[in-house]
């Protein structure tokens, strides 16, 4: 059963638009960050990490973005060039904003967190006159990542791109992404958030992430069903809700749903599963396959990123998932992660 139609005579498959930073995560871990002294730099940003993780799985992706004019630029356009992603829309920064900053504290496997820096960054100051409708109607879909509408001018820029999605009849992917850290309020979260929530096709997100989008909607939680429901009545055709290493469910327009339980891995992180998720869920779902198997194949790469160093170097590519799936079957049973 397709739930979405992908216009295959497109030459990108995916763009996500936000932010590209920087990951540093230690070495000498299951300590607190401020014991850490030895960190290894990765790419990062769930929508550059997105754009790795399908590039990996033999996607086409580009970018929309603003990132650092110094050597973290540099190194952020050249390490998505190796990976074969279109940086033609990724832009300079004007007057000195820097990369964001991410330092990954983990404290064990199943405690970690992350001190971001992202004051004055560069991927905020996206101005709208950088999105092209062009470049947009190139690909099959847009990602929007929920952090870009946190402040202007990104908020308005990623407010065109959706306008320019709907215009020209490209899939639009809300990544609802919350990082509190330049958000003013909840108000601002729950109206930008549910403006484009309302013209998404596909929504991804926690269920904590739902209810800040929801917030002016309802005046308290409602069970996932119901979530999911009000956004196909807005138009959503997939509405995919996560619950970390409970696992996630996949709710469609046609009143069905889908859940998959995580891959028994060791744990080093519990970041970085969203990322390895959205990259092959969507890229599976761009290849046709049945709504289980996207799932199975999402929460595969998932756990194969929670149990990594990194986020977007550990991206897997077909063949890896693939292997990590036999051999998670062979070992547990065909139902892993399907029953
Ligand atoms: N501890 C874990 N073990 C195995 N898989 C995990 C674990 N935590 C998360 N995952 C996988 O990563 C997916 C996304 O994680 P989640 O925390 O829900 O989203 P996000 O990383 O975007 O915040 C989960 O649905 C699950 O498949
Ligand atoms: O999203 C960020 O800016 C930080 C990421 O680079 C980092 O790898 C991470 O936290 C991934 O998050 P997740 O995949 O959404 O868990």
């Amino acid at each position: 059963m397709k739930y979405v139609e992908f216009d295959a005579s497109r030459p990108l498959d995916i763009i996500p638009l936000g932010r590209a930073c920087i990951d540093f995560n230690p070495t000498d871990i299951n300590q607190p960050l401020s014991k850490s002294s030895n960190f290894i730099k990765y790419v990062g940003g769930s929508p550059a990490n997105i754009a790795v993780g399908m590039a990996r799985l033999g996607k086409k992706s580009g970018f929309i973005g603003r990132v650092s004019d110094d050597q973290f630029g540099d190194y952020v356009i050249d390490y998505f060039k190796n990976d074969g992603i279109d940086t033609s829309h990724i832009f300079r920064a004007k007057n000195g904003e820097k990369l964001g900053l991410t330092f990954t504290e983990i404290l064990s496997p199943t405690e970690s967190s992350i001190l971001m820096y992202r004051d004055a960054i560069a991927d905020l100051t996206l101005d709208p006159s950088e999105v092209d409708e062009d470049y947009i109607k190139s690909a099959k879909a847009l990602l929007i990542s929920g952090t870009s509408l946190c402040q202007s001018p990104s908020r308005e820029a990623a407010l065109k791109a959706m306008e320019l999605a709907k215009k020209t009849n490209t899939v639009l992917i809300f990544d609802i992404d919350y990082r509190p850290y330049n958000w003013k309020s909840k108000d601002e979260i729950a109206v930008y958030y549910s403006t484009v929530g309302k013209n998404s096709d596909i929504i991804m997100g926690s269920k904590e992430e739902f209810n800040l989008m929801e917030a002016l909607m309802v005046d308290k939680e409602e069970d996932d069903a119901a979530t999911a429901a009000r956004w196909h009545k807005f138009g959503a055709k997939i509405v995919i809700i996560k619950h970390g290493k409970q696992g996630s469910t996949a709710y469609t327009n046609d009143g069905l749903s889908y859940s998959i339980k995580p891959f028994p891995v060791d744990c080093l992180k519990s970041f970085g599963g969203g990322d390895g998720y959205g990259s092959a869920f969507l890229t599976a779902l761009m290849e046709g396959w049945e709504m289980m198997d996207a799932l199975e194949f999402g929460s595969a790469s998932a756990s194969m990123l929670v149990s990594a160093h990194s986020c977007s170097a550990a991206m897997p590519k077909m063949e890896e998932v693939k292997e990590f799936i036999r051999q998670s079957k062979e070992k547990y049973g065909e139902m892993v992660a399907r029953g």
